[in-house]
């Protein structure tokens, strides 16, 4: 088989391939939520799964985890199908739900180091379980907290622990539902550092839910946009940066009134000369570039629309097919051109 494939492509289960999905649907009673979902994760990768509340963010990423049997299609997780997994399987997969509200009374170290002991024998020659406790409480920032009652935690520190507990097994793969929500600033920076460390020093592939775009920018390698139950866009933070520079948005003020134009495709010099030549009278010039949360509104809306539906855009080869205009933010005293 290896000898057909294209460059690039890895057979489901290769060693380097974390997570292979190929035309998953998920059905709900007579409701279709996910219509036919394909993406791969290779060892070491950071995804950013993005989309709107009910995209079915939280249902593929179910499936992912064993959590929920799937309607149809291909799954292969670490080299296992996860409606199979067993626990040896489960042991190299870290869950960092969106909070863990359980065992309060527990103090920080005392609930990792009980957790830990459950993969220790889940070691491999290659992988050594669970992390050293110490270790991982100076790796998520809770060495102060080490006594503490979980209870008594605050809001980020409590996430930090959600996300101690997640790894406390030295996981292959980590999948984390809205990591960061709650974090302050510097959490938030502290918490990217580790995702960081934990894909280019351990290997680790994470994918993330999120709707901080922000955050999915800093943190992944690729970026996939699900929208009513199919990928409408995939492809790395600089691919859609290329794809949003297609798109521009020209604002003027002329005699006290303010004007805005979305420059389609390529740049927006050329309209600005001729604004320039036509309006001599302009002030407030400001040309603005699209930014990955205008992108992102452009996707969502167009694949609503009907536009954008046909399956997955590979935004590396799809450059300037979703224009800005639909995201440009209107005020009631702008003028649009
Ligand atoms: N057990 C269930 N039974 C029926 N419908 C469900 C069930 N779980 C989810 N759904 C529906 O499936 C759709 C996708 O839900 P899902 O939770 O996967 O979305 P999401 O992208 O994670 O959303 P959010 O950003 O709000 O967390 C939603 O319309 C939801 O109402």
């Amino acid at each position: 088989m290896e000898g057909v494939m294209a460059e690039g492509q890895t057979s489901p289960g290769s060693a380097d391939m974390a997570i292979d999905v190929r035309d998953l649907r998920m059905r709900y009673g007579t409701r279709d939520v996910l219509t036919g979902v394909s993406f791969t994760a290779r060892r070491g990768e950071v995804l950013a799964l993005l989309g709107p509340n009910g995209a079915g963010k939280s249902t593929t990423i179910e499936i992912l985890e064993g959590f929920r049997t799937r309607s149809a299609g291909q799954v292969t997780v670490l080299g296992q199908d996860p409606a199979r997994g067993d626990e040896a399987w489960r042991a190299r997969l870290g869950v960092v739900l969106q909070s863990w509200r359980d065992h309060g009374r527990w103090r920080v170290r005392e609930l990792l180091g009980y957790l830990a002991r459950f993969y220790v024998p889940y070691s491999t020659p290659d992988v050594t379980r669970p992390w050293d406790i110490d270790d991982l409480l100076a790796v998520v920032g809770l060495t102060e907290q080490a006594n503490q009652k979980a209870k008594n935690l605050s809001g980020g520190q409590r996430r930090r622990l959600d996300v101690a507990i997640g790894i406390v097994g030295r996981p292959e793969l980590v999948f984390l539902d809205e990591p960061t929500a709650g974090f302050d600033p510097h959490a938030r920076r502290e918490f990217h550092d580790l995702v960081h460390r934990l894909s280019d020093f351990e290997n680790t592939t994470v994918l993330l839910t999120t709707h901080d775009l922000d955050e999915a920018e800093r943190l992944a390698d690729r970026i996939l946009i699900l929208d009513q139950g199919a990928i409408v866009a995939n492809g790395s933070a600089d691919e859609l940066a290329r794809q949003m520079a297609t798109s521009a948005e020209v604002r003027w003020t002329v005699d006290g009134r303010r004007h805005v134009h979305a420059a389609e495709r390529n740049d927006p010099t050329a309209f600005v000369r001729d604004l320039l030549a036509a309006e001599p009278g302009i002030t407030e010039l400001e040309v603005r570039r699209a930014s990955l949360e205008d992108t992102y509104m452009a996707l969502v809306h167009s694949a609503e629309a009907g536009r954008g539906a046909a399956g997955s855009r590979d935004v590396a080869g799809s450059r300037g097919a979703a224009g800005g205009r639909s995201a440009a933010r209107n005020t009631d005293s702008e003028v649009h051109s």
